[in-house]
């Protein structure tokens, strides 16, 4: 029989709520039927309008709090409920590590069936603000003047914005004055629908302890108009600039860098470093955007090794060779791979950069490349995978189990797919021993997890 669904749009109804979804809105039930209400947090209550219904859920909007859960907080800016990011703003820091515990036990269940897994409480921040080492934002219009900032959550529309809470301040600074300095030089902003115009986003991502700036301008056209004035002007007004890049994005799409990249002035690169490790870092290389917490993700995932000297290493989905030169440190030899050849060309640098000579790269895919050494007789005896969201590809994982390293060491950024891919690494022969959560984007929903698994056998 076909259920009906107990609310209306535009009705107002007082609820209580019990839970909060992974992207963090509050869950509540009415006869059975869950309303997510955006800004609700778990004991409270509150009236709410329905904004939107759907066959198995409902959408609403708080009009009023009555009962205010403990972990409730200001949000820190009146405006700050615009945009898309810091989904968890308006919860107290221990309340969101607290929640995030609880996502990663729940999906390592409900998708992993992981059952008797170590979770540790999330590895959090002292001060959770102000931590991204980078930012890329779109550039758009409005009332004919040029606009920079975030898109309104579930929308394209720009809210023109000049600071980020969850920035570094350098960033904030290098953002808003090239946004400036474009608007000042008539640089006319992209737009989406009609796919006319030339700025399309500004990126700029900064070393924390070398204090090295990169900024990167994205255009639609090949040519950056005023190219030598935006130089000038952006090497005077920051002067912590050490390298800037124009890259070329002519398509209509919603990735964000295109195919060309030139550097028009400086280096190719900024340098940073993750304790005793120096890196350089290229434009369109992959770089944790959190380097307090980074130390922290790479020092666990370095214990989970247990590393004594001699080991053969594979890090796959290696990027600038971050987590491999990290470990190469304490291994006989480490093998990354990578799919970006630049951020390939930046590890073998790195490499080079800290005197380390027992690491070796290879572009290409993990699920390509690792199943051709495998072919060719090579094994390792710890084998790490910081993969994308997406998580580990299947031919990958079956080389592992093919392969049989003692040990995995999963980095991942999405307990879903972690769960999945730990599924199917337990079903051939490995057991999960621990999971520790550590906390590299703080106000938003997201967790990184750093795991470890044995080899039993079946
Ligand atoms: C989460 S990042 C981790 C990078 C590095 N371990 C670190 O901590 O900086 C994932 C990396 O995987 C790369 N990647 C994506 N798909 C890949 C594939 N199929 N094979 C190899 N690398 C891939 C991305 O370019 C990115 O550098």
């Amino acid at each position: 029989m076909k259920k009906s669904i107990p609310v209306r749009k535009n009705e107002e109804i007082t609820v209580r709520f019990e839970d909060l979804t992974h992207d963090g809105a509050g869950v509540a039930k009415i006869d059975g039927f869950p309303v997510f209400v955006r800004r609700a947090l778990p004991g409270e209550t509150g009236k709410i309008k329905i904004i939107k219904t759907q066959k198995n859920y409902a959408i609403g909007k708080l009009v009023e709090l009555n009962d205010k859960s403990p972990y409730r907080v200001e949000i820190p800016r009146e405006d700050s409920h615009k945009y898309g990011g810091c989904q968890l703003e308006h919860m107290t820091y221990e309340g969101q590590l607290k929640y995030k515990e609880n996502q990663v036990r729940q999906v390592l269940t409900r998708i992993g069936k992981l059952e008797d897994v170590v979770v540790y409480p999330v590895l959090g921040m002292e001060e959770p603000w102000h931590y991204r080492n980078k930012a890329q934002v779109p550039v758009g219009e409005k009332d004919g003047k040029l606009i920079a900032g975030f898109f309104k959550q579930r929308s394209h529309e720009i809210v023109d914005t000049d600071e980020s809470l969850i920035q570094l301040p350098e960033v904030n600074e290098a953002i808003k004055a090239v946004k400036d300095i474009c608007s000042e030089l008539g640089i006319a902003p992209y737009n989406e629908e009609t796919h006319k115009g030339v700025l399309r986003h500004i990126m700029a991502r900064y070393g924390k302890e070398t204090g090295e700036l990169m900024v990167v301008l994205i255009t639609r056209t090949l040519e950056l108009p005023h190219k030598n004035e935006l130089i000038e002007e952006i090497t005077v007004r920051l002067p912590k600039v050490k390298s800037i890049v124009h890259n070329v994005n002519s398509m209509r799409t919603n990735v964000i860098m295109g195919p060309e990249t030139t550097v028009i002035w400086g280096n190719e690169f900024i340098y940073d470093t993750i304790g005793d490790v120096k890196f350089a870092i290229s434009a369109l290389s992959f770089y944790q955007v959190n380097p307090d917490q980074t130390k922290v993700l790479y020092d666990k995932a370095l214990e989970y090794t247990g590393l004594t000297g001699g080991e053969t290493v594979i890090d796959a989905y290696c990027g600038i060779g971050t987590i491999s030169l990290f470990l190469a440190q304490k291994a006989g030899l480490v093998f990354g791979v990578e799919v970006v050849p630049q951020a390939i060309e930046d590890a073998k640098r790195n490499a080079e950069l800290n005197g380390i000579m027992n690491a070796e790269f290879e572009a290409g895919e993990a699920e390509v490349v690792i199943p051709k050494w495998y072919k060719e007789g090579n094994k390792a005896d710890v084998l790490v995978v910081d993969p994308p969201r997406k998580g580990c590809d299947e031919a990958l994982l079956q080389t592992i189990i093919n392969m049989k390293p003692k040990k995995v060491v999963y980095v991942s950024c999405n307990p879903g797919t972690l769960a999945r891919d730990l599924r199917i690494l337990e079903d051939g022969g490995y057991k999960t021993i621990e999971v520790q959560p550590v906390d590299m984007f703080p106000q938003t929903t997201h967790v990184e997890c750093v795991s470890w698994l044995s080899f039993i056998g079946i």
